[in-house]
């Protein structure tokens, strides 16, 4: 990944980092954030991993151990399936899952977080936040099944990957894993639907103090969180 930009914010005591493959205007990134003198976090059971596609996963989990990563599944094909895959750790414990794949605009590919009612989910992911399921899988033998929902085809687009492991209603969320961001043409009309399909909004929408950008914040049924932020004022904010 690439370092996007980086910004200290010392009146508040975070410094975040943006890194992705492409920029922030067309592309999915994963926002770090240090908040000063915090050097743990708990992780929890709820958040799964992020997802990268990658042409070979072998090498590039040989490129991880020569560069004293930590891999926690070695490269071979899904348990259940074929698709070769590879669990790594970044130093705070976060999962990346490597996924063999051909050429893609979008490496960083998928965002996996535990739900406790899969249909539930998926109700509320097409109807409050316009995704589109795009394939759920099954895998009896292994006692999960997944739901692929985003925007467009996961081929060339960043997806939530919703995982509902059989008879697990709830999961400790730790206090690391923060949100998802999408953007949006309207904030208020966004909080709305939410409301309409009963998510709860956290912070309703309108600007925020300082920079204008409108935004709002939302619970899914599991109490993930994500913000939604008007797509015009992002793009004012990366100027
Ligand atoms: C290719 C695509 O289908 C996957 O990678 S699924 C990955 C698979 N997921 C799970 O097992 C989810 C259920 C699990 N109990 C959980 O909550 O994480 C996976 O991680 N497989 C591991 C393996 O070694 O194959």
């Amino acid at each position: 990944m690439k370092l996007l930009r980086k910004r200290d914010i010392p009146e508040e005591r975070y410094t975040n980092a943006f890194l992705g493959y492409g920029p922030e205007d067309s592309h999915f990134v994963i926002e770090l954030t240090y908040n000063y003198g915090v050097d743990k976090y708990d992780i929890g059971a709820g958040f799964g991993h992020f997802g990268i596609a990658v042409e070979d996963v072998a090498k590039t989990v040989d490129l991880v151990k020569a560069k004293g990563g930590v891999v926690t599944r070695e490269p071979g094909p899904v348990k259940g399936g074929k698709t070769v895959i590879a669990f790594i750790e970044d130093p705070d414990g976060y999962k990346y899952e490597l996924l063999e794949r051909g050429p893609t605009p979008e490496p960083l590919c998928q965002v996996m977080l535990r739900v406790g009612d899969l249909d539930r989910s998926i109700e509320f992911y097409e109807k409050a936040y316009g995704m589109e399921l795009l394939r759920k899988r099954d895998n009896p033998d292994y006692k999960y099944t997944i739901a692929m929902l985003g925007y467009g085809p996961e081929d060339r687009n960043a997806v939530m990957e919703l995982t509902y492991n059989y008879g697990v209603t709830e999961y400790d969320k730790g206090n690391a894993y923060a949100q998802i961001a999408i953007g949006t043409d309207d904030v208020y009309r966004t909080a709305e639907a939410v409301k309409l399909c009963g998510g709860k909004v956290t912070r309703e929408p309108g600007p925020l103090p300082g920079i204008s950008t409108k935004i709002t914040a939302c619970l899914d049924p599991d109490g993930w969180k994500t913000v939604f932020v008007d797509n015009i004022d992002f793009l004012k904010e990366l100027e």
